[in-house]
Formats: structure tokens, sequence, C-alpha cells
């Protein structure tokens, strides 16, 4: 274990290859006291990367690095030489920062190397380190373990900052940075707290229900307090579909009759080639689909077969994948040749998809639509308008780009729609495991029934409350912290 993990370091320190990658055990339990390094920002060549290291031997190692008898000022950044302890070879001349804990990132003893980025220079600082005793390579997710186990973070805020490191949109990324701030921690544990505060006047009730001391109304606060916390968790997890859909990406479907040019925006959208595009009708069979950030939102986006009936059996079978994406579809693009708005297929398609999602009455979970005309650049103004009972479409010309700034804005609107905008309202539910936490909770309450039966509306109260500090990671097991951790970089 101990080598693969050195040879991996090493890797990624000599070549581009991902460090990233997903482990299948999760970063050590902490307190074995062993100091830890790994390089922690980018992989490649870069100006300067950042090598860390974490525990008791962190002071030592840079002493030894820098073959100096003083630590440098702590929180300061000094320029040393840095040399190879066993050779005395020059490594580079580099920035270090001393970090003693507790007040360091994982609240441990921490050293920062900012060394000059080539690779050989990473990879000669990582043996250098890997040379001093009591010191190893850090597993996938370790500084940040520490960094919990040491209160330094709680289980929400690690998460946050697990899809920071891995946020590559705009408002994934600011989504990332409130629950790192604790936001939704916060949230929990005023909710936790009224629980236990429910719970003491219960509690209070059981063993001096039957005295004249005890204050009035007691078990009607409760009840009242209790009961706006129901509907709060409600609200709460009616959002939850939208965060998880901006962690994970909406699904925006492309679809339309054969040769509206669907391929053609798709194409336009990723800027890249994804798609074949042909004049022929019923090129494209297969679902092709592509991550890709629209107005800085994660979509993973599909195209998918025209569709139409009667044709081959190939075909046929496109247009069956096609209708069955198109159901998974947040967002659907429907897409007409804007010069060809009277042909049957047009108007099938418009009496079919468009009017039935139209339908639809408006609620959260229901699919949303965007209807396109393409091919604009062929419209002549002395032409036929398009048909007045048109449902609201937008032009557009895949062959000019005339109209996609308008289609980008729309589309702006509408997934702000399906993911929720992460810088206001409150914080959404990121991941499965906050809306199981939070489904527990309004489960228990359910149960608290005060006027029938007292012990079992304590225990309804007691299980409740134990959904939501599991939920930051107060009830931590170590099963949870093994499935959050694993996600992490080795350097985080
Ligand atoms: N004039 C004009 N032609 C376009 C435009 N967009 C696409 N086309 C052309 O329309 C034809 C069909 O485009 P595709 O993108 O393959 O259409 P599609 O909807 O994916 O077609 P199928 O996959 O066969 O259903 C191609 O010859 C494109 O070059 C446009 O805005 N204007
Ligand atoms: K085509
Ligand atoms: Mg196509």
């Amino acid at each position: 274990m101990w080598r693969g993990l050195w040879t991996l370091a090493a890797q990624a320190a000599r070549g581009p290859r991902r460090l990233c990658t997903r482990r299948s055990s999760g970063a050590a339990a902490p307190g074995s006291g062993a100091t830890i390094f790994a390089l922690s920002s980018g992989q490649g060549r870069c100006g300067i990367a950042v090598i860390r290291t974490s525990g008791p031997s962190s002071g030592h190692a840079l002493r030894i690095l820098t073959a100096a008898r003083d630590l440098p000022p702590a929180r300061h950044a000094s320029l040393r030489l840095l040399s190879d302890p066993r050779s005395g070879e020059p490594l580079d001349r580099a920035l270090v920062l001393w970090f003693p804990g507790p007040r360091s990132f994982t609240g441990e003893d921490c050293v920062e190397f900012h060394v000059h980025g080539g690779p050989a220079v990473v990879s000669g600082v990582l043996q250098a380190l890997g040379s001093v005793p009591g010191l190893r390579p850090a597993e996938a997710g370790e500084f940040t373990r520490r960094a919990f186990a040491n209160g330094k973070l709680n289980l929400t805020e690690v998460e946050g900052l697990a899809d920071l490191i891995h946020a590559e949109t705009e408002a994934q990324r600011r989504q990332a940075l409130r629950q790192l701030d604790g936001e939704l921690g916060h949230l929990c544990r005023g909710w936790a707290e009224t629980l236990t505060k429910a719970l003491a006047h219960v509690e209070a009730y059981i063993d001096f229900g039957e005295d004249d001391n005890l204050e009035e109304g007691v078990l009607e606060q409760a009840d009242i307090e209790v009961r706006a916390l129901e509907v709060a968790l409600g609200a709460h997890l009616r959002d939850a579909r939208r965060g998880q859909r901006l962690r994970s990406g909406a699904h925006v479907v492309v679809t339309g009759p054969p040769n509206a040019g669907k391929s053609s925006l798709v194409n336009l959208l990723s800027r890249k080639p994804v798609s074949i595009v042909s004049p022929e009708p019923g090129t494209t069979r297969d679902v092709l689909e592509t991550p890709v950030d629209l107005a800085g939102f994660p979509v993973l986006l599909s195209d998918t077969a025209g569709l139409r009936e009667g044709v081959g059996p190939v075909e046929q079978e496109g247009v069956r994948r096609a209708r069955e994406r198109l159901e998974q579809a947040d967002l659907i693009l429907a897409m007409l040749d804007a010069s060809d708005l009277a042909s049957p297929s047009s108007c099938n398609f418009l009496a079919t998809v468009v009017a039935s999602v139209g339908a639809q009455s408006p609620s959260d979970s229901s699919q949303r639509l965007l209807l396109v005309l393409n091919k604009s650049d062929l419209l002549s103004p002395e032409g036929p308008r398009p048909p007045p009972d048109l449902p609201p479409h937008l032009l557009l010309s895949c062959l000019t780009g005339e109209g996609l700034d308008g289609l980008l804005e729309a589309l702006r609107k509408e997934l702000a729609a399906v993911c929720g905008d992460p810088s206001t309202g409150s914080p959404l539910l990121t991941r499965a495991r906050h809306q199981h936490h939070l489904q527990g909770c309004l489960d228990a309450l359910s149960h608290y029934k005060p006027s029938k039966d007292l012990a079992l509306a304590a225990e309804a109260l007691r299980v409740a409350r134990g959904h939501l500090t599991r939920l930051t990671g107060g009830g931590g097991t170590e099963e949870i912290l093994d499935i959050i951790f694993r996600d992490f970089c080795v350097g985080k």
C-alpha cells in the first residue's frame, strides 16, 4: 500500500496524469501519529506547485530540507534553499510556510513548500520528504480528514470542500462555497437545538408534569416549535432535487423532427463536433450525450434521433431511444426548421411533444421546454410569417449564429429554475445523504404525538434529532466518513 501510494504521488509529480483518481479505500483514520505529505496543487506543468505536510514531524522535515537549525517565523513566507537530505543536492529555491498547530488547516503542525512547478522539482521534493523518518505520502482526503477529526471542519463543510475541488462551473463553485461556509451545517444545528429544547420540555413534563411548579404551557410550546420545524423541513426537501441537479448536472435534451438542425445546435453549444451533421434526414440514431457548461450551469446535453414514424428498424430504435431520453429531461430544447413549419412532421411535433409539455401544470417536478425555430437565415422578409397560434419561441440560425445570445440567456433563466440559483435563497441540499437525513427527521416527527403517549413522543424527538446531528457529522460513524473522504484528491 505504502509503495503503491508513493508511486502514485511520484507519477503525478512527473507527468500530467490525473492524481484525482478515486480510490477504493478512504483515508486512514487519523490519530496514527504519522506525518503525511502530498502535492496539493494541480498536476502537470505550472508556475508554482504547493506541497504540504501535516503531523508532528512537519517542523523536523522543514529543518532537514532547509538544512537549518531554526524554524522560520510562523505563518510568514520565507525564501529558503531546499536540498535533498541524503545527497545534499540543491532541489529548488522555494517559499516555505510554517503553520504550528493548532492554527493550521488540519489543526496539526503543517508546512507548505511553494516550489517551482516543474515535474522534476516536484518529484525531487516529494522524494526528499519521503526519505525523512516518520513521513509518508498522504492518502486521498487525508488532510481534510485530519481537519475534520481536529474539529476544524464539520461534515457538511467537508462535503462543500470536496465539491469546491471538483466544481467545474461557476454555479457549482458558488454552491460549494456556500456549503463550505457552513450554511447548511448552521441551519441543521439550529434545527437540532429546537428539537433539544422540545425534548427537554417533554421530559420535564414526564418528570414533573403532576407538580404545580412547572410552567404552564410547556407542552404546547414544544408542540408549536416541532410543527414549525416540520414545515421548514418540508420546504427544504422540496428543494432537494434542484441542489442535486446543480451538483451532477441538469439533463437537457434536444429533440425535433429530422433535419431541424438538432445536431448542429448540440455542436454549437458544446463547441465541439459531438454529432454528425448532414443534409440527410435521419442522420442521428443513437443518443449522444456530452457534458457542457451552459451559462455557468453544469449540463448533460443529449442529441437524439429526429422524431418520425414509418422508417427502417434501426431508425425506429433511434426514435424509441429518443422518446425514452425525452422522459428523463429536466429541460427540453424543442427544435423546428423555421422554413418548414407547415410540414406534417413539424405539425405533428407541435401537436404532440410541445403541446404535452406545455399542458403540464407548473410544479417543481415538471419538465420545462424551450421552443427554438432554427434556420432563420432561410426566412425571407416577404415570406410567410410564423402561424399566430405558435407557442412562445426563439429564432435561431445555427449557420450564422444569429439568435445564439438570446438562446443562451433563455437557457440561463430556465436552468436557474431547474437547478435553483445558488447565490440566493436557502442553502440547497446537494447530496442524497442530506435528503435522507432530513426525510428521516421528518418521518420521526410524524410519530411525535404528545397527547397520546409522552414517552413515545420523546423517543420520536430523539430519533429526529439523531438524523440532524448525523447530517453534520455529530454522530459520525466511520462508514459515512469513509464514503465522503474517499471522494477526495490526494493532497486535500
Ligand atoms: N440554412 C441553414 N441550414 C442549417 C442550419 N442548421 C443546420 N442546417 C443544416 O441542416 C441540415 C441538417 O442539420 P443536422 O444538424 O444534421 O440536423 P438534425 O436535426 O440533427 O438531423 P437528424 O439527425 O437527421 O434528425 C444540415 O445540412 C445542416 O447544415 C441553419 O441554421 N441554417
Ligand atoms: K441530418
Ligand atoms: Mg442529428
